[in-house]
């Protein structure tokens, strides 16, 4: 991919994630910069992955071509607003924030920039990553081709047409890998009920979801249900265990779960 230079503003979970893919996947460290208020973060990130690291969020700015605004949603306004005495334009900007607005972020920085909006998750880290984009007509070709280019060191990418469609985004992706560790958290506490130390529960629960996903990625031909369908045998274990999370309801919790996602995403973008 082409290589631009970079600023990350903010170094958190997310970014550290994502600077961790770029950079295992070969993206120059000398060309990405992290900025943040205080330092711990900063010197790990230089520390276990060489990239360049400042405290100035306008010197960040000032040396990149591309700024990736990756602070909380409820900081962005303060954050863009004081961007504004850096200098902007030329710069194409990547939000990985959730639920605020392209529009809306342009308001915050105080002009027209071309504002690609992602949706990345942690797993991200790992080269795992599942990443969400939306850009409006206004961001060129190159532009979307670079964001796109720069997920896509870090995992699999699609583009939404409707900005709306990435709340859909963050409930089936930049969420959901919460809702997975949550699933296997409870699987984790059961097997340790039914006698298994913590570590050995951890096993058990771990290499059968990560089993479980493989099967399913190298079978893109086979319906999720079929799969299920190899794992039920008549009248067995799976069908008594599966039967109960049919008659109790998963489907309608799950749905109802992501939905709470989009709503709140929706809300977030009236609050910021
Ligand atoms: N975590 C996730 O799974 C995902 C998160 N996102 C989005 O990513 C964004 C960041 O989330 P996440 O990484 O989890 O949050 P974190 O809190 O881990 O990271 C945010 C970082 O911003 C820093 N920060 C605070 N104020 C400033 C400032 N004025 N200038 C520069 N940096 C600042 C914080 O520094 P300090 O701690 O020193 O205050 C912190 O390191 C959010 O908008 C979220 O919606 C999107 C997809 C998935
Ligand atoms: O919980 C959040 O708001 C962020 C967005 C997606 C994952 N974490």
């Amino acid at each position: 991919m082409q290589h631009r230079k970079i600023a990350f503003i903010g170094a958190g979970n997310m970014s550290r994630s994502i600077i961790s893919g770029m950079v295992k996947s070969g993206y120059p460290a000398t060309l990405v910069t992290a900025s943040n208020p205080s330092r711990p973060k900063l010197e790990a990130l230089h520390t276990d992955f060489g990239i360049q690291i400042t405290q100035d969020n306008h010197q960040a700015v000032n040396q990149s071509e591309v700024v990736v605004l990756a602070v909380k949603p409820q900081l962005m306004e303060e954050v863009c607003q004081d961007l504004q005495q850096a200098e902007l334009s030329g710069r194409l900007f990547v939000s990985i924030a959730a639920g605020i607005q392209s529009a809306r972020l342009q308001q915050m920085l105080g002009g027209d920039y071309p504002v690609v909006r992602t949706m990345p998750n942690t797993p991200s880290a790992l080269g795992k990553g599942m990443t969400g984009l939306y850009a409006d007509s206004q961001v060129k070709e190159d532009d979307r081709r670079f964001a796109a280019a720069l997920l896509e060191q870090v995992g699999e990418v699609a583009w939404v047409e409707k900005e709306s469609m990435i709340d859909g985004v963050i409930a089936a992706a930049g969420s959901s890998p919460a809702y997975f560790f949550l699933f296997l958290e409870a699987m984790q506490e059961e097997a340790m009920r039914l006698g298994f130390d913590r570590q050995t529960s951890r096993l058990l629960v771990q290499q059968a979801m990560l089993g479980a996903a493989e099967m399913v990625c190298h079978n893109p031909n086979l319906e999720l249900a079929e799969l299920r369908a190899q794992v039920t045998s008549k009248g067995g274990t799976t069908y008594a265990a599966v039967n109960h999370f049919e008659q109790n309801g998963l489907r309608e919790l799950v749905s109802g779960a992501m939905q709470a996602a989009v709503q709140r995403a929706a809300q977030m973008s009236n609050e910021f």
